[in-house]
């Protein structure tokens, strides 16, 4: 028997699913509200949550995420508006294991319900236990639920043979979660071989993926062994495989099938047992339908598919991950660790790191490095650009007039100021709108502000008098 939790606000859906339910032999419960779902979950083992997406407390998507690392890591199917395509594509997306439409038919209902659960209960007995099986982590730090969700994916990966397609924009650690999975797989003690596809000369591609014989071409002096080879018994990364030319992406596709191969120049077929992970920041769906990604290639690799989430999407991960950081980089440089403020953080967590986590570790090294035996962070230590990228977003959020209405040098009657006089009125009311905002992104903290803006304390109390600005402006 499993345990079935309905959320939604209508009592005759709820009475109905209900009734289905227990008609299968299962256990309900209901909640009217997503809060009450989320509590529910919470408390109780639930095996399969029927979600509805509009729910009087928000929207039943956005509650995904949560529900499903609830402690018995439960299965979601998403109750959708009748004929509404976009909430189906929406719910799979967002992680639901499927969807019904609200509306159809109880032996529709049973039969979606009946192979949710036997998928439930073949995940439960290849992973041994309730919900996750222990991770090796690796260094992956972060507990964010969108974090949590692709290290279920990757315990799921790692018990079984299948390819494994990591998505995500450059520097979101799929290289990581990559060797995540190899680790965490039974082949953990052979290599794990990485292909940077971005970096292969198109005339080498076969020689190097697949080796060559003595005398295969002009400069093949000794018979090299290829890539595939290495990786016989491990796992083989092919690294921005959407860069992988088309040419190669053929004869791969012949490897993957029969996991055989002829090194350049040779008579012999060679046998590579290996396990296919690949990793794209590029949109491969899209690659396959304008012809530039072999589609059939594509079904190859993505048997799971694992989204990294972009740094500025998790920033709940920030903290550990800048705590983490700090302690490596202080350990490696000789200096005591360090604490940070308040600010720190926060200017941390607002900034949008395009550069994901890459540019966050290089960015929390340069810090270390250059507070020195200073023992705690301030905001003002990390670089300018960040904190100045920071305070623009705060501006830019705020409804400003646009600058030429604001600044405009032609007066009512039609005549123009002398230069010097224009210019003095906008730097006057530039640098106004700059303590302002600095006043309001610092929350009126005068020690903050100076830290962010680089003023003196005299300075900024001497501004802020010039343009009548007081703290609580
Ligand atoms: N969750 C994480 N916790 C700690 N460190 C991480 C995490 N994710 C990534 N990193 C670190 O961030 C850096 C970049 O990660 P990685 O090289 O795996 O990213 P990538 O997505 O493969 O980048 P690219 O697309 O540029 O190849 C590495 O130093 C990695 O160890």
């Amino acid at each position: 028997m499993a345990k079935i939790l309905i959320i939604d606000d209508e009592e005759t859906v709820c009475d109905s699913m209900a009734l289905i339910g227990r008609r299968s032999g299962h256990e309900t419960s209901c909640a009217r509200t997503l809060a009450a779902g989320l509590e529910l979950a919470n408390s109780e083992e639930f095996d399969l949550v029927f979600l509805d997406v509009r729910m009087p407390d928000g929207n039943g998507l956005e509650l995904l995420p949560r529900l499903t690392q609830a402690p018995s890591r439960p299965d979601i199917i998403i109750m959708t508006g009748y004929g509404d395509p976009r909430g189906a594509e929406l719910a799979i997306n967002s992680g639901a294991w499927d969807y019904i439409e609200k509306g159809c038919s109880a032996k529709d209902i049973t039969l979606t319900l009946v192979r949710a659960l036997e998928y439930r209960k073949q995940k439960l007995t290849l992973t041994g236990a309730r919900g996750v099986v222990a991770l090796k982590r690796e260094s992956i730090i972060g507990n964010s639920p969108s974090l949590t969700t692709c290290l279920d994916l990757v315990a799921c990966a790692a018990g079984s043979e299948a390819g494994v397609l990591i998505m995500g924009e450059t520097g979101t650690g799929k290289e990581l979660f990559a060797r995540a999975v190899h680790q965490n797989s039974k082949r953990a003690e052979k290599q794990f071989v990485v292909v940077d596809c971005a970096s292969l000369p198109e005339t080498l591609v076969e020689s190097i993926l697949f080796g060559h014989d003595k005398g295969a071409f002009t400069g093949a002096e000794r018979a090299r062994e290829g890539l595939v080879a290495e990786a016989h018994g491990g796992t083989l990364f092919l690294d921005e495989v959407g860069e992988l030319p088309l040419a190669a992406q053929k004869a791969f596709l012949r490897v993957l099938q029969e996991r055989r191969f002829r090194p350049v120049g040779s008579p012999r077929e060679i046998e590579s047992d290996f396990r296919l992970v690949a990793a794209t920041n590029r949109d491969l769906n899209a690659m396959a339908q304008s012809g530039e990604f072999r589609s059939d290639l594509l079904f190859r690799l993505s048997s799971v598919v694992i989204n990294l989430p972009p740094l500025r999407e998790r920033s709940d991960d920030i903290k550990e991950l800048a705590r983490y950081y700090m302690d490596k980089f202080c350990e490696r440089n000789g200096l005591s660790p360090k604490g940070s403020c308040p600010e720190f953080m926060a200017t941390l967590m607002a900034y949008i790191w395009p550069g994901n986590i890459r540019e966050f570790i290089n960015t929390i090294e340069r810090t270390v490095i250059s507070a020195r035996e200073e023992p705690v962070l301030f905001a003002q230590h990390l670089p300018t650009g960040i904190r100045a990228q920071v305070v623009q977003s705060v501006v830019g959020h705020r409804t400003m007039p646009a600058p030429e209405a604001q600044y405009a040098p032609v007066g009512a009657g039609g005549e123009l100021p002398r230069l010097n006089d224009f210019r003095e009125t906008v730097y006057a009311k530039a640098e106004k709108q700059y303590l302002a905002d600095l006043m309001s992104v610092s929350r009126n903290d005068i020690s903050t502000a100076c830290r962010l803006s680089g003023l003196s304390q005299s300075r900024l109390y001497a501004l802020l008098k010039t343009h009548e600005l007081h703290r609580s402006q």
